[in-house]
């Protein structure tokens, strides 16, 4: 008998190999950004004299190459310290996965080499075992180390400022910190910004141009030849231009329309699959962010749809009413409902318009769906 994989592996692909359109996978070449990549270099070449860098930021919005541009930077260094056998570590570390300073701390310990828990001892216990492993390190050329913050924004709001007072008062560490805000200094106090005098890059977002020189590059390492329509790849980097110029999402459209070709048992990727590509992702995006919601909040929102598809205009009285028998008895207060309606407002699902009734009747809040309503309906009874 057949195996049943055998039958699903032989039909054929797109596809050279996905892997490369991977947001993980770091490409050896990264077009349009050697202007921020040199910008790295010129501030970590200290380390290969044998002194401590300034500490660099880097900010950009999402999809801008930061973290890979920061990535390649650690690579060539390390390539190229190890060429004059100096002693440089570089340790990256993503603040959305390691929130606090302890955790920080706890992970850098462990990459060194160090088994130290991520809870149970003390900050000051887990501080003292990280400056003991740089002071141990310390024969003949001291150890510089660069520790790489990416998302440093998610760890300041978290956990104060006291990760950047750690490293900047360890003698030899010099830090990289990525941030999609230009104002995440605001979380910094005056005590840690003294020492903390960081040399900034920018990271513009990508134009529809560079995006088809990105993707062109990655297209030719993922696709079999002649797997593209000559539309694709311009439609995939003029949508992903639009949305801010994020070289993720462009990547993402591109293998989602190569998927959809692939489950059409198509041998040719269409334009149209692209723009069959852009309506998945949008869909997968509210779907995730529904699904994911309290479930108080999914019930306002059941709400909103059931008033949306009555076509009847929505205030936040009707709605509170709607939102009673939706959630059969289990419900909050009034009050809350605005807390509820300001945070569905700042995730984009729905907006609100302040309207005036004429003269003293006062003024109504009209709430109305931002996202498409079958979408909506489909996240909300999947949960
Ligand atoms: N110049 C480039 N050449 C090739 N690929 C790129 C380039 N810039 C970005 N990419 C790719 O786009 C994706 C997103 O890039 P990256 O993660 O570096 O962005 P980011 O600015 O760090 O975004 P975020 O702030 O959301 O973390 C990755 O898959 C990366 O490899």
């Amino acid at each position: 008998m057949t195996n049943i994989f055998d039958n699903l592996a032989d039909k054929g692909s797109v596809f050279k190999d996905k892997q490369y359109l991977d947001h993980r996978f770091l490409p050896d070449n990264l077009p349009h950004r050697k202007d921020q990549i040199t910008g790295i270099a010129k501030y970590w070449i200290e380390a290969l004299n044998n002194v401590t860098p300034s500490d660099v930021t880097i900010y950009g919005k999402t999809g801008t190459g930061k973290t890979a541009a920061a990535k390649f930077a650690m690579k060539q260094l390390e390539e190229a310290a190890s060429n004059k056998e100096l002693r440089i570590r570089t340790e990256y570390i993503r603040c959305t996965d390691y929130t606090t300073e302890y955790q920080v701390i706890a992970k850098l310990c462990q990459q060194m080499g160090r088994d130290v828990p991520y809870r149970g001892w003390t900050k000051a216990e887990v501080v003292n075992t990280f400056r003991d492993i740089l002071k141990s390190n310390l024969y003949g050329n001291k150890m510089i180390l660069i520790v790489v913050l990416d998302e440093i924004d998610i760890l300041l709001k978290n956990d104060g400022d006291g990760i950047l007072y750690t490293l900047t008062r360890t003698d030899n560490v010099s830090i990289l910190s990525i941030s999609n805000y230009v104002d995440f200094k605001k979380f910094i106090k005056s005590r840690v910004m003294s020492s903390f005098r960081d040399r900034e890059i920018v990271f513009p977002p990508y134009g529809a141009q560079q995006l088809v020189d990105i993707l062109e590059e990655r297209s030719r390492l993922s696709f079999n030849p002649e797997t593209l329509t000559n539309d694709v790849i311009p439609l995939c980097a003029a949508m992903a231009a639009k949305e801010e110029g994020d070289a993720r999402y462009a990547l993402d459209l591109l293998r989602t329309a190569g998927e959809i070709a692939d489950e059409k048992e198509s041998k040719l990727v269409h334009g149209d699959y692209v723009r069959e590509a852009k309506d998945k992702i949008e869909h997968n995006k509210i779907t995730d962010l529904i699904t994911t919601l309290p479930a108080q909040q999914q019930r306002v929102l059941e709400a909103i749809l059931n008033l949306t598809q009555e076509k009847e205009e929505i205030t936040s009285g009707k709605l509170y009413d709607t939102y009673k028998e939706v959630s059969k008895g289990d419900t909050v207060s009034y009050r809350r409902i605005f807390d509820f309606i300001n945070e569905l407002e700042m995730l984009g699902i729905i907006s609100t318009n302040t309207i005036s009734r004429g003269r003293g009747r006062g003024r109504t809040n009209i709430i109305s769906l931002q996202c498409d309503n079958d979408i909506l309906e489909d996240a909300l009874y999947s949960i």
